[in-house]
């Protein structure tokens, strides 16, 4: 078990929530190792997810997915943004709540809804949904992200405003529980 100050970061949310764009960011301003997992299963099969769930189901790109986080939490010092689903599994909760400090990205329907034609073509979880099917996807899945460390809210916020609040409110629980 690795102590509080080298215990990687994890970060979950709903698609388009920031994860992979914030993670990165946060990876590079404290010099960690950034981990997609999204990314990882896609160079592992080769295509992205979109094709991956049309090709291989979702069934299987779970499946790799559960095996990929709970290698990565394992490990210290990494910065990992899981996809948005994961947290449906509840292995993957427990392994990345026991390992690991859990932020949960979240912002209001209304500033994620300006995002969607951005996310539309890559993300199979909302083709050929309505966007009231969307919007219902949306608060069902803000129970399975209910279970995390912190919290933080991206409304009306900048990429580095996020990723600095977000290195600060470390810093300070390092200095705390270290
Ligand atoms: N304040 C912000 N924070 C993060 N992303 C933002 C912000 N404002 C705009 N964006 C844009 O929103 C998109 C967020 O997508 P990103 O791929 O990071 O989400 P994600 O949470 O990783 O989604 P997924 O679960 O599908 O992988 C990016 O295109 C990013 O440029
Ligand atoms: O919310 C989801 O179920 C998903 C989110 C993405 O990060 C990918 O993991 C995939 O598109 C599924
Ligand atoms: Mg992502």
């Amino acid at each position: 078990m690795s102590s509080y100050r080298e215990k990687s970061i994890v970060f979950i949310g709903f698609m388009g929530s920031g994860k992979t764009t914030i993670g990165e960011q946060v990876a590079k301003k404290l010099y960690r190792d950034f981990v997609d997992i999204d990314e990882e299963i896609e160079k592992e099969y080769g295509m992205p997810v979109i094709d991956i769930f049309k090709v291989h189901g979702e069934e299987a790109f779970r499946s790799k997915e559960k095996e990929l986080i709970k290698g990565y939490c394992e490990r210290p010092l990494k910065i990992i943004s899981v996809g948005g689903g994961a947290f449906m599994n509840e292995e993957i909760r427990e392994v990345c709540l026991q390992n690991c400090i859990v932020f949960f990205l979240d912002l209001s329907f209304n500033a994620w809804k300006e995002r969607l034609t951005l996310l539309l073509p890559s993300r199979p979880v909302l083709q050929g949904k309505s966007i009231e099917e969307i919007e219902e996807l949306f608060y069902k899945r803000q129970g399975i992200y209910a279970d995390h460390n912190s919290k933080f809210t991206t409304d009306h916020l900048d990429i580095d405003e996020v990723s600095d609040y977000l290195i600060k409110s470390l810093k300070t629980s390092w200095d705390l529980y270290s």
